[in-house]
């Protein structure tokens, strides 16, 4: 009789803000391995803009949460995954022989790992299969020493990956990569450009049950006061706000307007997404920023009926929703 385990293996790729995770899932969401994977992307923030920059291949199942997934989404994430099941064992969706999920930049990757073995339908069905994080090359060594999320993310994971090491030093890459091997000397770490990641370090990363307990432990001795941090908020602490150009705007008046964001509260900006249509343009331009990093702009096909209206979503700390509009639309 075998004994082999026949329920569906659950992988986590997390990675705090901006680290690379879409990226990632982009690359591996084009190789044939990955076909009869269902990916599920939980975004924080108003208005979801990552699924519409994941491109799937044909038929591939790709679900949205949005809101937290650690915070308010443990509920809604068990009915999600047996819905899913369920779907596909009634064939009103593609089988699937692998759920990939992409947590938010500011998940904590424990409250779904416990989640996957607290359902007992859930436990039956999937396996956890390991957690991938995503650490910014360019910011990454800030980040573990001051956002929590960012910490934790790389004390949990059973691989890192450390993105963009095109934008850094090689003594920055050092310096990273020694770090992380302090907080977490059991996981593997490379770097990888632009997500080009081997698909196979997914089926590598197998995590040993045993070892979740000992890499909490781990991230607690590391930083004791990330608990506290935790319970301040469903919010993590970060505000997101969303806001709408005008049409007649052109990519220079919105350069403008990032670089007085980038003066008078460049600490407080976290992440910036958005799709806008530039006036004179046909197609919407996809704007991406990290802290003070502008990525270089992409334009898609079409702009999705939702996001039609040129909105931007910003993730900051200690920032009001007045502030930034004055930088957009009353500075002097
Ligand atoms: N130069 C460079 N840019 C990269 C690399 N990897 C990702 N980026 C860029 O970094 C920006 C953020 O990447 P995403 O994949 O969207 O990051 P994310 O972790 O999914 O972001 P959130 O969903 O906000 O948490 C995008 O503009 C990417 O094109 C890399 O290796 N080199």
């Amino acid at each position: 009789m075998s004994t082999a385990d026949r329920r569906i293996p659950v992988s986590l790729i997390s990675g705090f803000l901006g680290a690379g995770k879409s990226t990632l899932l982009n690359h591996w969401l084009q190789q044939p391995q990955l076909a009869r994977a269902a990916v599920l992307i939980n975004e924080y923030g108003p208005v979801g803009v990552d699924h519409h920059l994941v491109r799937p291949l044909d038929h591939q199942p790709v679900l949205l949460a949005s809101g937290c997934i650690c915070c308010t989404l443990q509920g809604p994430l068990v009915d999600t995954l047996q819905s899913l099941f369920l779907q596909a064992l009634r064939r009103q969706i593609p089988p699937f022989d692998r759920l990939i999920i992409e947590t938010t930049g500011l998940a904590d990757p424990a409250g779904v790992m416990f989640t996957l073995r607290r359902s007992p339908f859930l436990a039956e069905r999937y396996r956890y299969a390991g957690l991938l994080t995503v650490v910014d090359g360019q910011y990454g060594l800030a980040q573990l020493d001051t956002e929590p999320e960012a910490l934790k993310q790389a004390a949990l994971a059973d691989a890192l990956l450390i993105s963009k090491p095109d934008l850094c030093g090689a003594d920055q890459l050092q310096a990273l990569t020694q770090r992380l091997a302090q907080i977490n000397p059991g996981a593997s770490c490379q770097t990888v450009r632009h997500g080009q990641a081997e698909v196979a370090l997914l089926a590598q990363l197998s995590p040993d049950p045993a070892s979740s307990p000992l890499r909490l432990r781990r991230w607690l001795r590391v930083s004791p006061a990330v608990g506290l941090q935790q319970d301040a908020g469903q919010g993590h602490g970060v505000t997101s706000f969303s806001l709408t150009l005008p049409p007649h705007w052109g990519l220079a008046e919105l350069l403008a307007a990032l670089e007085r964001v980038q003066q008078r509260h460049g600490e407080a900006l976290l992440r910036l997404k958005g799709l806008v249509r530039f006036a004179g343009d046909t197609r919407p331009t996809v704007l991406q920023a990290v802290h003070g990093t502008l990525y270089p702009l992409a334009q898609l096909e079409q702009c999705p009926a939702e996001l039609a209206d040129n909105r931007l979503v910003f993730l900051t700390r200690h920032l009001t929703q007045a502030q930034l509009a004055e930088c957009f639309f009353d500075h002097k």
